[in-house]
């Protein structure tokens, strides 16, 4: 397995790219640790798979270099960089049983049987299709052959990364999860590196130790699902992650008060903003209080999801998430306060100040 670096990694389609719009990929420069299960998470468009072909080799990026293990690998092919990949629809061979699709990739590098043979049988056992090892691959169903392009991906266990780009879209739902759940036991198991694109925020955080979260070309935050959730370093990974999203609200910041339309709020700590244009307050709708004390808010809607409720409302003129218990009592003029510890506060869309 290999520690991955991205040194200054850009990438444009187009010819003479002129400026930042130009660019699938804007500057990316970082380190991903050997043996990290990595999720990259973000919308459509803001280039989850350009980046995952560039680490794979399909395709080089316009500047910057790709390492293993501090080795400089930006010219070599996917082969040569020693990689295994699971795309989004099964990639096998419909004609070979089973257990020969597992065995082509041991057999492909001169492994020899006895070894194929266990590692293929203990394969067979952990996507569960022992029972049909000796069938033909293509009377299977669409789940189950996804299950042996994973398998074919996982059973090699000399590769530099396993990278999964949406794997598991054909997939139904209860299969799923415990696909997902499966590849996190086997990533614990063995050490893989593991770089798992997808657009669906509950794959990436249940799979992953460490989240990519991109936008529009860039990487905006690496961390962990908890880090994401308690501190967004940008004002997209705040609505993005959670659900409903972080509340962000237009302010004004007058050393350590903050001002959102005539409501003031008092943070212990005065951030830097000098030289900014936008301020945003972020608050996530698990840390806004509804009662008696506070400020006035107007509740346009009340959404019941179980043992808690969504509450939707206007806040000095904005909307507004709340999430209350259940069995909370609204009174008749509701109050809202904000949780000091959950107050982040963001300039021009990045957050500042403020410790973590
Ligand atoms: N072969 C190509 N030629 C030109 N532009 C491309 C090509 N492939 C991708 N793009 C553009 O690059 C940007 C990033 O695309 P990319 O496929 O990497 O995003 P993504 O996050 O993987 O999206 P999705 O979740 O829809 O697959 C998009 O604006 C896309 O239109």
């Amino acid at each position: 397995m290999a520690r991955i670096t991205l040194d200054h990694i850009r990438h444009a389609y187009g010819a003479s790219p002129q400026s930042d719009q130009d660019y699938a990929l804007r500057e990316i420069d970082h380190e991903w640790h050997d043996g990290g299960a990595y999720a990259l998470l973000g919308p459509s468009g803001c280039g989850k798979t350009t980046l995952l072909n560039i680490i794979s080799g399909l395709l080089q990026p316009s500047h910057g270099r790709i390492l293993f293990d501090g080795k400089d690998v930006t010219n070599l092919s996917t082969q040569a960089r020693n990689i295994a990949q699971v795309f989004q629809f099964p990639v096998i061979y419909d004609t070979m049983t089973v257990y020969d699709n597992l065995a082509f990739p041991l057999r492909n590098r001169g492994v020899p049987e006895p070894e194929i043979d266990r590692r293929v049988r203990e394969m067979l056992e952990i996507i569960d299709l022992s029972d049909w090892a000796k069938r033909k691959a293509q009377r299977l169903t669409a789940d189950q052959k996804q299950k042996i392009s994973l398998g074919r991906g996982l059973v090699r266990n000399d590769v530099n990364a396993i990278l999964f780009d949406e794997p598991l879209t054909v997939i139904d739902p209860h299969m799923k999860w415990v696909l997902r759940s499966q590849l996190k036991r086997l990533h614990k198991q063995f050490g893989f590196t593991m770089v798992y694109v997808t657009h669906d925020q509950t794959e990436a955080l249940t799979f992953a130790d460490k989240v990519v979260v991109m936008y529009d070309g860039q990487i905006v935050q690496i961390g962990t699902p908890a880090e994401l959730f308690e501190r967004p370093r940008h004002t997209f990974v705040g609505y993005f992650i959670g659900s409903p999203g972080m509340n962000v609200l237009p302010a004004k910041i007058d050393g350590s008060t903050v001002t959102i339309g005539d409501e003031k709020i008092s943070l212990d700590y005065a951030p830097d903003i000098s030289g900014v244009g936008k301020i945003e307050l972020g608050i996530r709708p698990e840390f806004v209080r509804i009662g008696s004390e506070g400020m006035p808010v107007s509740i346009t809607r009340i959404e019941d999801i179980g043992r808690l409720k969504i509450v939707r409302a206007s806040f000095a003129g904005q909307p507004i998430s709340i999430v209350a218990e259940e069995d909370a009592e609204i009174p008749s003029e509701p109050r809202v306060t904000f949780d000091p510890a959950a107050i982040n506060i963001y300039a021009d869309s990045w957050r500042v100040g403020g410790e973590g």
